[in-house]
């Protein structure tokens, strides 16, 4: 469904051109999951960009369904770490606004439905009639996450979606999210960049693992053969997710190694 075929992605500078990420190549199916890690800077987010639209490749392209993507589409949703819902509308009107731009010509019942139903899904209806700052981290990101299955894309980007929540709280978000997907029967393609490796493995299908940058490429794409539907207090004592988790922790803590031995052989020169 997602094709990334060869993409470079290059900013100019004042310094001159920065080569962000290159030689990316990556075929994602409908319905898969996929989680994009590596070390700060190295390109995740660039990646999620260009998929978007947001951002256009230097070299190479990005095709959705076979065609090439030339711009942001309401066949992507995006969630952002920062939640990006607007401040002057509740969370029932946050989730309206998209759903009416998305659904422009259908009735006003229809939307106001859908909008009742996916704010019940993430257990937000009680608290329909608050505005951002009246509510938690993790029902401002309930609210967006709502927001972004409420337009029915066919492929969601998430951009560290659950960062900046405490563990409990990201733990039931994400299990909200696999019921969301569940209930579309499986058939919505998540691409999502994350820090975080238990949650890639609980999440994901596949997990890419980037090299550093500049000029970042995939160093290695680890597949999650856990049955789903999956059971965080169940896989963590399952062979598989430790050798995953163990092979994960130690492609990216190679560099950090490296830069440490490269800090001692500085102090000793
Ligand atoms: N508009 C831009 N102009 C110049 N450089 C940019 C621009 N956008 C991103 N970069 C650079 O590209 C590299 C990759 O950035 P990106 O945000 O994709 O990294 P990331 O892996 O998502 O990082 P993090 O995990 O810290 O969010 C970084 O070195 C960043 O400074």
């Amino acid at each position: 469904m997602i094709s990334i075929q060869n993409i470079e992605i290059s900013f100019n500078t004042p310094r001159g051109k920065f080569t962000a990420v290159k030689d990316i190549n990556l075929d994602i199916a409908q319905g898969e999951i996929v989680s994009i890690i590596g070390h700060s800077g190295c390109g995740k987010s660039t990646i999620l960009n260009a998929i978007s639209g947001m951002l256009f490749p230097t070299k190479g392209k990005v095709l959705l369904n076979n065609s090439e993507v030339k711009g942001p589409g309401p066949d992507r949703g995006i969630v952002f770490q920062n939640y990006s819902l607007l401040p002057w509308l509740t969370v029932e009107e946050n989730v309206y606004q998209a759903v009416d731009a998305a659904l422009a010509g259908k009735p006003t019942s229809e939307k106001h439905e859908l909008v009742a139903k996916y704010l019940r899904m993430v257990n937000l209806w009680e608290h329909r009639e608050k505005y951002p700052k009246q509510i938690s981290g993790g029902m401002k990101q309930r609210t967006a996450i709502a927001r972004a299955f409420a337009i029915d894309p066919s492929v969601l980007l998430l951009d560290e979606p659950f960062g900046a929540l405490d563990a409990l709280t990201k733990g039931s978000l994400h299990i909200e999210l696999l019921k969301m997907w569940n209930l579309t029967q499986q058939s919505k393609t998540i691409v999502m960049v994350t820090h975080d490796i238990e949650e890639a493995i609980f999440l994901s299908d596949r997990i890419v693992v980037m090299n550093n940058g500049p000029a970042a490429t995939i160093r290695e794409i680890e597949e999650v053969n856990l049955p789903r539907p999956r059971n965080k207090k169940e896989i963590v004592n399952l062979e598989e997710y430790k050798i995953i988790r163990e092979r994960l922790l130690n492609l990216l803590m190679d560099k950090v190694e490296i830069d440490e031995k490269d800090f001692y052989k500085e102090k000793a020169a």
